[in-house]
Parts: structure tokens; sequence; C-alpha cells
């Protein structure tokens, strides 16, 4: 009888690697990031990455970052854990004390919305934002919300 294998990836790995799928999907040229939800029974919910709204043609809206908001990408790009939560087709009762896995420490508006549809950690890849004010303000309302934080690790790396 052939043992089982033992060396398989951890859940952790499993939801980042997934996250780390959809960010490939990301059109922006600068930071692509990507989130995957998951509930307490190792369901995946949702998954999303950073996108503008669906527009009637490619050239709707700009991708560069310019000093005229109404030229700048981040006026119309709707962030991966937000496009992770709006994908999802279930009740928010499913999603309380679920984890989002994300290739990115989420920006203080995503933490708010992260906060309300119930979801109880977060497990990120990067935090190259760590220490700016919006990423202050996103650990302060995870704290004062009772949602956690932790870097994941990935002892069978990305690929
Ligand atoms: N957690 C996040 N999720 C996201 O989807 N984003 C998106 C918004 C922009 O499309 C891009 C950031 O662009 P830049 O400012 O690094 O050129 O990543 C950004 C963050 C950072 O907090
Ligand atoms: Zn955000």
């Amino acid at each position: 009888m052939a043992e089982q294998r033992s060396d398989v990836i951890s859940w952790d790995e499993f939801f980042m690697r997934v996250a780390f799928a959809a960010k490939l999907r990301s059109k922006d040229p600068n930071t692509q990031v990507g989130a995957c939800i998951a509930d307490t029974d190792h369901r995946i919910l949702s998954v999303g990455y950073n996108g503008t709204p669906h527009a009637i043609t490619d050239e709707a809206f700009p991708w560069g970052d310019s000093d005229d908001p109404l030229n700048d990408k981040h006026s119309y790009v709707i962030h991966a854990e937000a496009n992770a939560i709006l994908n999802f087709r279930g009740s928010l009762k499913d999603m309380q004390g679920a984890t989002v896995y994300v290739t990115l420490f989420p920006c203080h508006e995503c933490a708010k919305l992260l906060v309300q549809a119930g979801v109880g950690e977060v497990v990120y890849l990067d935090d190259k934002y760590a220490g700016t004010m919006d990423n202050l303000i996103s650990k302060r309302t995870l704290d004062s919300c009772g949602v956690t934080y932790r870097k994941v690790q990935m002892p069978h790396g990305l690929s």
C-alpha cells in the first residue's frame, strides 16, 4: 500500500495561492492585488482582484497616477477586497468569522468593509504600505473591531 503524501500545502498556503492567482488578472500596471475569502470550514466563499467598474470600453478609465483626480486610477479602481465581498453570492451570515487572504494588507476603506461584512481575520502576504497613515488607520480599525491579522507563511513558495 502506498503511503499518503504528507508534505501537502497548508490551508493558508492554498488560499493565498488562490488570492495570488486572482491578482494575475489585475490590469493595474503598478500594484496587482488578489483576495480570497474562506469560511471557518475551509470553503472558498469568494475571490476578487483590483479592477475598474464594468465599462463599455477598455479605455473608459485611466490606469495611471495623476495629480488630477479625474485622471487618476485611484478615483476609479475597486479594491480586491471590495470586489471579493461584492462577488460573494451567498448570505452574509455565512461570512461571519471568515478569513480574508490578501496579497497586500487592506487599506482603511476595505478594512471597514471587511469588518462590516463579518470577516474575523486578515491573512496577508505583503504589507508594502506599512507605516503610512492609511495603513495605520486600517490597523486601528481592525484592532478596534477585534479583527486579527497575521502575515502568511509560505514554506512551499508560490510557484
Ligand atoms: N489592499 C489593497 N487592495 C487593492 O486592491 N489596492 C489596489 C488599488 C490600486 O489599484 C492599487 C494600488 O496602486 P498604487 O497606489 O500602489 O499604484 O492596488 C490597494 C491596496 C493597498 O492597501
Ligand atoms: Zn482597499
